[in-house]
């Protein structure tokens, strides 16, 4: 059964993904200019394997779940434990790389459909089990790992077998989607039916539907297509107190929005087991390019009118100076130095390369474009764009190549409003700076709104083999001091165990109580996600 999804694979990111796992050698040359010290024989600590304690499940309560799932359905393993605790941030994949001791489940239980893993939840509460909700295991904040909390025993409720399309209601445009169906298998499913959700974050390949909504995602077309959570109409959830349904009417002032409390609860407050999600018709055309502004400030400017005046395209994506640097120079070719050669005779200095994409009705693209050119934008072409569109997955790919060679990867995210954007810019990017040294520290706008818009950092620096984990540590400490109180901890990654202690700085200690309040009117003894979002 666990051949479903093999989540040890790290290497290739997806068994499809190995083509493009490698790092040409002019990268490793250019990096190796850049930042120093890397190469081939700096691939670090690795190989040995994790220490992994002998499961906490007694016998009597191991066979209790056996009896409800199958005992193919719930594995204690070793290696399928270890398999499914922690997620795919930089120190994740140190730590997988290093056989570092990390929380480990005593079991993984793998659920068929919502009335077992409701089943599961009141065993759980029965025997006072922790239980962390699992879905592709992309988190990056830490939402995945396998804390017990004050419990003796937890459990890991991998949901991969909870994979159908439930129904599609062609008239409201609604489709209701099991929890663990990843991205692409969401669209394969909606596709049979001519439609498509168009919500593609880089996790795209990996993540679920259950975890998208439990951690309100935001996919590279969000502009076109919204946030995850702007799709959720309805959303089914297991809790310690018995099953909750919420969404009838696509709006209501039935009181709050109940609906995007669940949504982002981060499986603290009950396990989403099915999503009833909004849907599009399957666009037939689709059209990317890239543009060049000069500068930073302009390119903001810039996707800040295409916000405010509607000529935002589906994908609208403007990388910094330093990111459109890297990305001229990894793809070093004489077309490229044409293209620079050209950008120059044009007077710009600082180009910053932005990507704008339509789905569906490409006509919207001579409103944005008429918009871009008022900017002082300048036009490059097709090529730019579609070359961006087939490479969208590379990035996670590659860690591990980059890794390999001594390379500290990772990446952060944050939003705030426009008028205090280019300050929270240069905070982070100086944080970073000052606590990594020589680093080449990228950004990029994926996501923009009329009031303001989200920032992406890329990091790449060279590892600290003295102190690999402190060296990451300090860094992303000091880059979330610097976005707290002019931005948010976080856009689209979540809080998970990472972003908790940020946490009341942004939602004020009425808002932790709020939620705490929530969490113990469904879970009042604390089974769900031990230490996740609430710290
Ligand atoms: C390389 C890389 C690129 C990424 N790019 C993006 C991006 O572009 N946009 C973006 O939004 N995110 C991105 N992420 C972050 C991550 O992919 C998202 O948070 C994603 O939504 C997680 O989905 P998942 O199924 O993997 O959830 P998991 O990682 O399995 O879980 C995430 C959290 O949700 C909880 N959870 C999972 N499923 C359920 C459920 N059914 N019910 C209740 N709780 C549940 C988990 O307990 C955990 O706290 C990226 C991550 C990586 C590693």
């Amino acid at each position: 059964m666990s051949d479903l999804i093999n989540h040890r694979i790290r290497r290739s990111w997806t068994e499809e993904g190995a083509a493009s796992a490698g790092l040409p050698d002019r990268a490793v040359r250019w990096l190796g200019q850049r930042i120093g010290q890397v190469g081939p024989d700096r691939g670090g600590k690795t190989g040995a394997a994790a220490p992994v304690a002998e499961s906490a499940l007694t016998v009597p309560v191991r066979t209790e779940f056996e009896d409800l799932l199958g005992a193919d359905y719930v594995l204690v393993d070793p290696q399928e434990r270890l398999g499914r605790t922690g997620g795919l941030s930089y120190l994740d994949l140190l730590h997988a790389r290093a056989g570092d001791e990390v929380p480990v489940p005593d079991a993984v239980l793998l659920p068929a459909d919502p009335d077992q893993v409701q089943a599961v939840l009141d065993l759980c509460v029965r025997h006072d089990i922790g239980v962390v909700p699992f879905g592709g295991g992309t988190s990056v904040v830490g939402g995945v790992a396998a804390l017990r909390g004050d419990k003796a025993a937890v459990v890991v409720l991998d949901l991969v077998r909870l994979d159908e399309l439930v129904s599609v209601d062609p008239v409201s445009r609604i489709a209701v989607l099991q929890a663990g169906v990843r991205g692409p298998e969401a669209e394969r499913l909606l596709a049979a039916h001519g439609y498509t959700l168009g919500h593609v974050p880089q996790s795209f390949e990996r993540a679920t539907i259950g975890g998208f909504a439990a951690t309100r995602s935001a996919g590279q077309a969000s502009s076109g297509y919204g946030r995850f959570e702007d799709m959720v109409a309805g959303i089914r959830l297991a809790t310690p107190k018995g099953e909750w349904r919420l969404g009838v009417a696509p709006a209501s002032a039935a009181g709050p929005d109940l609906r995007q409390l669940a949504v982002g609860s981060e499986g603290t407050l009950g396990v989403i087991t099915e999503v009833a999600l909004r849907v599009r018709p399957l666009p037939e055309q689709r059209h990317y390019e890239g543009w060049i502004v000069d500068g930073w400030e302009a390119g903001a400017a810039a996707v800040r009118k295409l916000a405010q005046d509607h000529g935002l395209a589906d994908v609208t994506r403007l990388s910094d100076v330093d990111e459109t640097n890297v990305s001229f120079s990894l793809n070093a070719g004489l077309k490229t130095a044409a293209l620079k050669a050209y950008l120059k005779a044009r007077g710009i200095k600082n180009p910053c390369l932005l990507i704008v994409g339509w789905e569906g009705d490409v006509v919207r693209r001579r409103r944005t474009s008429a918009m871009l050119r008022c900017s002082g934008a300048l036009r490059i072409g097709k090529v730019l764009g579609e070359s961006w569109r087939h490479g969208r997955f590379n990035g996670p790919r590659q860690r591990d190549a980059l890794l390999d060679l001594g390379v500290c990867v990772e990446t952060l995210e944050t939003a705030a409003y426009w008028s205090n954007l280019d300050e929270l810019h240069d905070a982070v990017r100086a944080a970073l700076v000052a606590s990594l040294g020589q680093a080449i520290v990228m950004c990029h706008v994926s996501h923009a709104y009329e009031t303001g818009a989200s920032l992406y950092f890329t990091v790449l620096t060279s590892r600290d083999d003295r102190d690999p984990v402190g060296q990451w540590q300090r860094a992303k400490a000091a880059a979330c001091e610097a976005i707290t109180g002019i931005g948010t901890i976080s856009h689209h990654h979540a809080v998970g165990v990472d972003h908790a202690p940020y946490l009341e700085a942004e939602i004020g200690k009425i808002g932790l109580d709020v939620l705490r309040a929530a969490k113990s009117a469904v879970d009042p003894t604390g089974i769900l996600n031990p230490g996740k979002l609430l710290g």
